[in-house]
C-alpha cells in the first residue's frame, strides 16, 4: 500500500507553472502532452531530482526536498528519456554496477518480464535502442526491487516504451499493471494515447507547463481534452466497449 504523492503549487522557471495534484491511489498514472509541454520536468520534480523554485513535493509524510536522495532512492527509481553509458559494460554489469541493490542476483521475474536473458552478456554499446531501453528499465527496477516486492515502490518512467517493440511493450505494461495492483505507484510519460487508454488508471494532461486535467482515464481521455492537449483532432472508435483514439487525417494537412 503506497502513500499519496502530492505536488503543491509547483513552479520552475518557464517550464512548470503552479501545478498542484495529488496522486492518491496506487496504480499507473500516465502523463500525456505535446513535445516540450513539461512532462519530463514534472517527472524529475516529482521524483526528487530537480527542486522546484516554488512549491512542495510530498510522498505521504515525506517532504521530498528535505530528505536525502539516498533515502528516497530506496523506494523510488527513475528511468530517464535519454541514456548515456560512458563505460564498456555488458547488460549484466550495467545492472549490477549501476544499481545500489546489494544482491548480485538478478531476479528471474525481472529477466523474464523484460526478456533480457540474451542481453546480460552483450556489451551495451552493441545493443539496439530497444534492447538498451529494456536494460535501463531493468536496472531501475532492480534498484528498488525489495520495495517493489513489498508493494511500496514509486516507479517513475520517462517514455519507457520508446524504441520498445509492441510485444515487449504489452508484456511490460501488463506487468506494471500487476505491480500497481499490489500497491506500487507507477508514474510514466508516453506519447501513445491508446497505451494510456488501455493501461493507465489515471491520466494527467500537461500543456505549456500547466496541468490541463487529472483524473481517471475514462473521464479525462476524451475528444475535447485531446484537442486541447495536442491541438490535434481525434475520432473515437468503440470495439467491445473499449475505446480507441485515432488521429483524424486532414485532406489539407496542417
Ligand atoms: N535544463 C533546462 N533548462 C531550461 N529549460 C529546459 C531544460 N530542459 C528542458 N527545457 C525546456 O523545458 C520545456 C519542457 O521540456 P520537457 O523535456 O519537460 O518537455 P516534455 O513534455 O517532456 O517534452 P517531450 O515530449 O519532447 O519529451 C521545453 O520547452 C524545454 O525546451
Amino acid at each position: 500500500m503506497n502513500l499519496p504523492i502530492a505536488l503543491e503549487n509547483i513552479s520552475l522557471d518557464q517550464r512548470l507553472n503552479n501545478i498542484s495534484v495529488t496522486i492518491r491511489q496506487p496504480g499507473i498514472t500516465c502523463l500525456l502532452g505535446a513535445n516540450g509541454a513539461g512532462k519530463s520536468t514534472l517527472l524529475l520534480v516529482l521524483a526528487g531530482l530537480i527542486e522546484p523554485e516554488q512549491g512542495k513535493v510530498h510522498w505521504g509524510q515525506t517532504d521530498v526536498y528535505a530528505t536525502p536522495l539516498a533515502v528516497l532512492s530506496v523506494h523510488r527509481c527513475f528511468v530517464a528519456q535519454q541514456h548515456s553509458i560512458q563505460f564498456e559494460l555488458s547488460g549484466r554489469e550495467c545492472l549490477q554496477f549501476l544499481s545500489p541493490c546489494q544482491s548480485s542476483d538478478i531476479p528471474g521475474e525481472l529477466i523474464r518480464k523484460l526478456d533480457i536473458a540474451d542481453l546480460l552478456d552483450k556489451p551495451v554499446s552493441r545493443m539496439s535502442g530497444g534492447e538498451l531501453q529494456r536494460i535501463m528499465i531493468s536496472r531501475a527496477l532492480l534498484q528498488v526491487w525489495p520495495a517493489i516486492k513489498s508493494g511500496n515502490a514509486i516507479i517513475v518512467l520517462d517514455e519507457p516504451l520508446q524504441g520498445v517493440d509492441i510485444r515487449h511493450q504489452t508484456v511490460l505494461m501488463q506487468w506494471l499493471s500487476a505491480l500497481a495492483k499490489v500497491g506500487n505507484q507507477i508514474i510514466m510519460s508516453c506519447h501513445d494515447i491508446n497505451i494510456a487508454n488501455t493501461f493507465a488508471d489515471t491520466v494527467l494532461l500537461v500543456k505549456a507547463g500547466q496541468m490541463l486535467a487529472y483524473g481517471p482515464t475514462r473521464d479525462v481521455l476524451n475528444l475535447s481534452n485531446l484537442w486541447l492537449t495536442f491541438d490535434c483532432q481525434f475520432e473515437c472508435l468503440f470495439k467491445d466497449e473499449q475505446r480507441h483514439f485515432i488521429p483524424v487525417r486532414h485532406a489539407t494537412g496542417f
